[in-house]
């Protein structure tokens, strides 16, 4: 079997486990939960200890991942790419999980000098258990994980560096705090995981039980968008950045590989503007790599795509006039 995990700091080769839940697909929380903040002290959860400092922090991503991607993308709105160091995984993730095989676009781990990302967990916790994910923020000064989970690292990238030459912008600001939640929690359950829980189902029920309400949500927020440039109105939040990573894999993978085909993006006039409007954002389309996204999911998932074969198409073009500024014509970065 394909993908695996580390028991008690030793690697195991399994795949997901879904015979004791109906064949649903059930996402494992993170495991590492500290914070990096302006001064030092603790965040919501963990330790403290993790100041904000250029060149002392590391990030570990897929370009295939869309939760790694998110980090990528606040990391290039925030102007961090001289701060924060970036390697880049192999796209192929098979019997030994995330490697750092090189190929085009990848990035060598020229901090930890692993072969195999779960050695980077095991430097963190040499009886680490649990699964082996991208992406992960490395504290080079302490040699340990800060956080293995994208939600909390892009809300430490919107903040805590911008007293140490991070670029002004604030994602998640207060006023819109509550409907970004709201928005993020129907949009993680439905779109961001609803798309897994779909291509990992192995029955038909639990397919069914996640595609019905992936469309209903998409068919939700194509109206929403009709009067609204972005998510909560006329500048970009996190809530938009976490529904990009998924749209813009979305007809190229998630119609084909995991079966999300009532309609496509492109179907839909607002949405395929909207992922075209944030496409463009300075910085962004250069996070964005269809090579790594589209071989990852039909190169590794042998028990979805037994032959390994990548599809050719669709043709798509994120770089088209968007015309959104037509619903908004402000700037859309925040202040
Ligand atoms: N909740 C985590 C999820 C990360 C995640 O599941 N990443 C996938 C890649 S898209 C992974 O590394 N999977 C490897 C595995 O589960 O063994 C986050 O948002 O950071």
């Amino acid at each position: 079997m394909d993908m695996g995990l580390l028991v008690d700091g030793e690697w195991r080769d399994v795949w997901y486990e879904t015979t004791s839940t109906g064949g649903r697909f059930v996402r494992k929380d993170s495991a590492f939960r500290h914070w990096v903040t302006a001064d030092g002290a603790a965040g919501p959860s963990g330790e403290g200890g993790f100041k904000a400092e250029p060149g002392r922090y590391h990030l570990y991503v897929s370009l295939a991942c869309p939760w790694a991607h998110r980090t990528l993308i606040l990391r290039a709105l925030k102007g961090l790419e001289d701060a924060i160091s970036v390697s880049v995984v192999h796209w192929r993730m098979l019997e030994e999980g995330w490697t750092f095989t090189q190929g085009p676009g990848t990035v060598p781990d020229t901090v930890n000098g692993a072969h195999a990302l779960y050695q980077v967990y095991l430097a963190a916790d040499a009886h680490y258990t649990g699964r082996v994910t991208v992406p992960v923020l490395w504290d080079k000064q302490r040699r340990t994980i800060v956080n293995n989970e994208s939600s909390e690292i892009i809300r430490m990238l919107n903040t805590a560096f911008d007293g140490v030459g991070a670029t002004p912008g604030d994602y998640y600001p207060v006023a819109l705090r509550p409907e970004i939640v709201a928005l993020n929690s129907r949009i993680y359950d439905t779109v961001n995981n609803g798309v897994y829980k779909a291509g990992f189902a192995t029955t038909q029920a639990a397919y069914e039980e996640a595609v019905a309400p992936l469309f209903n949500t998409l068919d939700w927020l194509d109206e929403r968008l009709a009067s609204r440039r972005f998510l909560t109105g006329d500048h970009v939040t996190e809530a938009d950045i976490r529904l990009f990573t998924t749209l813009v894999r979305f007809d190229a993978v998630y119609v084909g590989h995991f079966k999300c085909n009532i309609r496509r993006i492109a179907d839909y006039p607002n949405l395929s503007a909207y992922l075209r409007d944030l496409f463009q954002l300075p910085g962004v389309a250069a996070t964005v790599n269809l090579e790594h996204i589209k071989r990852h999911y039909y190169e590794s998932h042998r028990s979805i795509n037994p032959t390994g074969i990548v599809p050719v198409g669709p043709a798509l073009d994120f770089a088209a006039p968007h015309g959104r500024d037509r619903v908004s014509s402000a700037n859309p970065l925040p202040v």
